[in-house]
């Protein structure tokens, strides 16, 4: 799969740890930075995320802050974007299946490495359900429907 990757400084280490994790899975990753851990704002990466899905460059996002809130939101303020913020696999997998999304994040400082890539690996092998799911899902790409 085409996954593209972003953080913001807090997020930097397990970034870096992810998108080698998911190369060594067999998927070709764009890692949209940052490189260092020099302070940046969230937003920025969040909206470079979201543009590279938005436009089919990448299949699925990850993103990365330091609580996953604000690059998250900032995913989110992309209308052709789902992105989940989740903690566990459980909800990496229901982020899919139940409602499509096309981006996952995450915390680094709240997320682990090891559980990290459990959600990653739920949300990557899971399908999304359509059925009762698709016309939901159709409305958030109609808010005001
Ligand atoms: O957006 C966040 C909180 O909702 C992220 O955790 C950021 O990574 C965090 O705000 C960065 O904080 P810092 O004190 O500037 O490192």
């Amino acid at each position: 799969m085409r996954i593209a990757i972003a953080s913001d400084h807090a997020a930097v280490d397990l970034k870096a740890t992810l998108r080698e994790y998911l190369i060594n899975l067999g998927h070709e990753v764009a890692d949209l930075g940052p490189e260092t851990a020099d302070r940046v704002d969230y937003p920025d990466y969040g909206y470079k995320l979201a543009s590279v899905v938005a436009d089919g460059t990448a299949e699925y996002g990850v993103a990365l802050c330091g609580s996953g809130i604000g690059i998250s939101i900032a995913v989110n303020r992309d209308p052709a974007c789902r992105c989940a913020l989740v903690s566990e696999p459980l909800s990496a997998a229901l982020a899919r299946e139940h409602n499509n999304a096309n981006v996952i994040a995450m915390g680094a400082r709240l997320t682990g490495e090891d559980m990290a890539k459990a959600c990653l690996d739920a949300f990557l092998s899971t399908e999304f359900g359509g059925g009762r799911h698709a016309g939901r899902v159709e409305k958030l790409s109609n808010p005001t429907s």
